[in-house]
């Protein structure tokens, strides 16, 4: 049992026993219900007997009744604090763990899993999809599951009891079950369009938002309007179709199952006047065919809920399964050089980006990445610090395969300055404090200072301890690049990747970066996006990459000799300066 709701509903092993303990407790409960109606019984029984059939005898007295009934009361009262406890209390601990877990498989999927749209739709799988499994897990499942049992024990002692009778009560709940099945295909089919849609809307809007700068300065905001309406009206007409299809097919169930009364009354009056059963018996079912269908209701209202559950359950079980990026947390190199040796590599099946590359960045040296655009410079970039696994060769860092480390452990030894900086609303000190947490302000100060960072932290209002906005949006791509190369000085790295996209920024701003950039990566291993020429005559070792492919490699002056890629592209610029 608690294998299957592992698998079921992807649950922890302590989940799933909590699970079963709510279970269990559920069905406790429901039967405890059932107490007061046996014991008035038993009362009517007692005292009504004589009348009903014929064999009554008063044995206890109506005081004897009162206390088993406060008795009977503090039993259920215990019963429900126990399955409260079972039910809501240890369920919500499941579901925190449930979030922990998904955090988790978050930090080790690739880097590059984190495209923008993912983004949306993981956080709706963290937030509201959690929330809503919690909703169902405190009260449908332990109460579905319980309501089968009882409705099982139930039946079980009526049939006992009086098998016609009981067959009069319980034929409509095959019946009505069938129904639900037959309805259950639809069912299941119309919450996973609806999910998918949702999910879809929800992009939309996150990738509206995104773009918003871009939105309004080529005046798209109706178009993006419409597309965005257009996506809610189709999910009200889905959702509309939906529900009008299942509250009808559930309506035919409920319909079958108030057939039920009728039938007891029906087949009680015939057995009663055939002298088959007593007056009693008839009073008997006619109490419980007048109580048993509304947790059968319930029991096929949380069947449905659980339909709407396994859409979530599926998406995160997807989550869960999705390649994740593990490997050793011990990691003590030789040295830093970074080898790549015939590195396949495609971003999709059907489409290779990188063919064949081998190459070799060495300590102490700057590698130099150029070439045109999409050729894939960047991508080599990355996948040297493992955001990505690649499909063939090896790549190394001091000779170990960086496939078999683990990708936070790796990425310590990096540190990353690309073209798109993030930056948290935060103060400027925090912001550079994330290239490492532990720093003394007197680090920061010292790193901020050797990123030429400076002058314009002086002309904002509270200096060092100015909040920046959201993503930095008080400051100018320049100022936003120099805090993450502050980050990048204080990190310390051996390695150094780093975009150099400076060709926006005015001259001053550009030599500033320069300056601060020499300071950083003085002794290390760095490998370096290249799109200036000028900055590129500098580097150890070119590295020309075009569609994928490595067209050349050596130290500037001799591919300059060359007359190839290189030095074509060195004349182009210089032509155009
Ligand atoms: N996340 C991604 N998913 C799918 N394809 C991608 C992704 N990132 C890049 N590509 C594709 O991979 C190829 C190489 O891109 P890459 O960014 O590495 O080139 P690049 O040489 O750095 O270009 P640029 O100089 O313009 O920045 C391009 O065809 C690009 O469209």
């Amino acid at each position: 049992m608690i294998r299957f709701f592992q698998k079921t509903y992807a649950m922890s092993e302590k989940g799933a026993k909590d699970l079963r303990g709510a279970i269990i407790w559920t069905i406790v409960m429901d039967l405890s219900f059932m107490f007061p109606v046996v014991l008035g019984f038993k009362f009517l029984d007692e005292y009504l007997g004589v009348l009903l059939h014929a064999s009554g005898s008063r044995g206890s007295s109506i005081l004897s009744y009162v206390v088993m009934a406060f008795i009977l009361f503090l039993v259920m009262l215990i019963i429900t604090y126990f399955q409260y406890d079972s039910a809501y209390t240890r369920i919500y601990e499941e579901s925190a763990r449930r979030r922990i877990s998904l955090a988790e498989t978050l930090r080790k999927l690739p880097l590059a899993f984190f495209g923008k749209k993912d983004v949306a739709d993981l956080s709706s799988t963290i937030m509201e999809d959690a929330t809503q499994i919690e909703q169902l897990f405190s009260h449908t499942v332990p109460q579905l599951y319980a309501a089968i049992v009882t409705i099982i024990i139930m039946g079980v002692m009526l049939f006992l009891y009086n098998w016609q009778l009981a067959l009069a009560v319980f034929w409509v709940v095959p019946v009505a079950a069938l129904v639900f099945y037959l309805s259950r295909k639809f069912q299941s089919r119309s919450h996973v369009l609806l999910y998918n849609l949702k999910r879809g809307i929800s992009d939309s809007i996150q990738e509206g938002l995104d773009a918003i700068h871009e939105i309004k300065s080529y005046n798209r905001e109706e178009a993006r309007s419409l597309i965005i309406n257009g996506e809610l009206d189709n999910y009200e007409e889905t959702l509309i179709k939906s529900e009008l299809l299942t509250g009808a097919l559930i309506n035919v169930s409920y319909a079958i199952l108030k057939l039920g009364l009728p039938s007891v009354i029906l087949a009680g009056a015939y057995l009663v006047s055939t002298g088959t059963i007593s007056i009693f018996t008839y009073l008997v079912f006619l109490v419980v065919a007048a109580r048993i269908y509304n947790p059968i209701m319930e029991a096929l209202n949380n069947f449905a809920a659980l339909i709407y559950l396994n859409v979530r359950i599926d998406r995160m079980k997807e989550m869960d399964h999705m390649p994740r990026q593990e490997g050793r947390t011990e990691f003590q190199p030789k040295n830093y050089d970074i080898e790549f040796s015939n590195v396949d590599f495609s971003y999709q099946d059907d489409m290779q980006t990188l063919k064949h590359v081998s190459f070799t960045a060495k300590q102490g040296e700057v590698t130099a990445l150029v070439g045109p655009s999409g050729g894939g410079k960047s991508t080599v970039a990355k996948l040297s610090a493992r955001f990505w696994d690649i499909n063939n060769g090896r790549i190394t860092l001091g000779g170990e395969d960086i496939s078999l480390i683990d990708p936070e452990t790796l990425l310590e030894n990096f540190s990353i300055v690309f073209q798109d900086v993030t930056l948290f609303n935060a103060s400027v000190m925090d912001n550079i404090r994330l290239g490492k947490k532990e720093a003394s302000d007197k680090e920061i100060l010292q790193a901020a200072h050797l990123a030429q960072c400076d002058d314009f932290v002086r002309r904002l209002p509270q200096g060092y301890a100015t909040l920046i906005g959201e993503n930095g949006e008080k400051l100018s791509g320049g100022e936003r690049q120099r805090i993450s190369i502050a980050r990048a000085m204080l990190k310390d790295a051996p390695i150094i990747l780093l975009d150099e996209a400076t060709a926006s920024l005015d001259a001053e701003n550009e030599s500033k970066i320069q300056s601060a950039l020499s300071e950083l990566i003085k002794n290390k291993t760095v490998l370096i996006i290249a799109h200036r020429m000028r900055t590129v005559s500098g580097a150890d070792k070119i590295v020309v990459i075009k569609n994928g492919s490595i067209a050349e490699t050596g130290a500037p002056w001799e591919l300059e000799k060359q007359q190839g890629i290189f030095s074509s592209m060195v004349k182009a610029q210089y032509q155009n300066n």
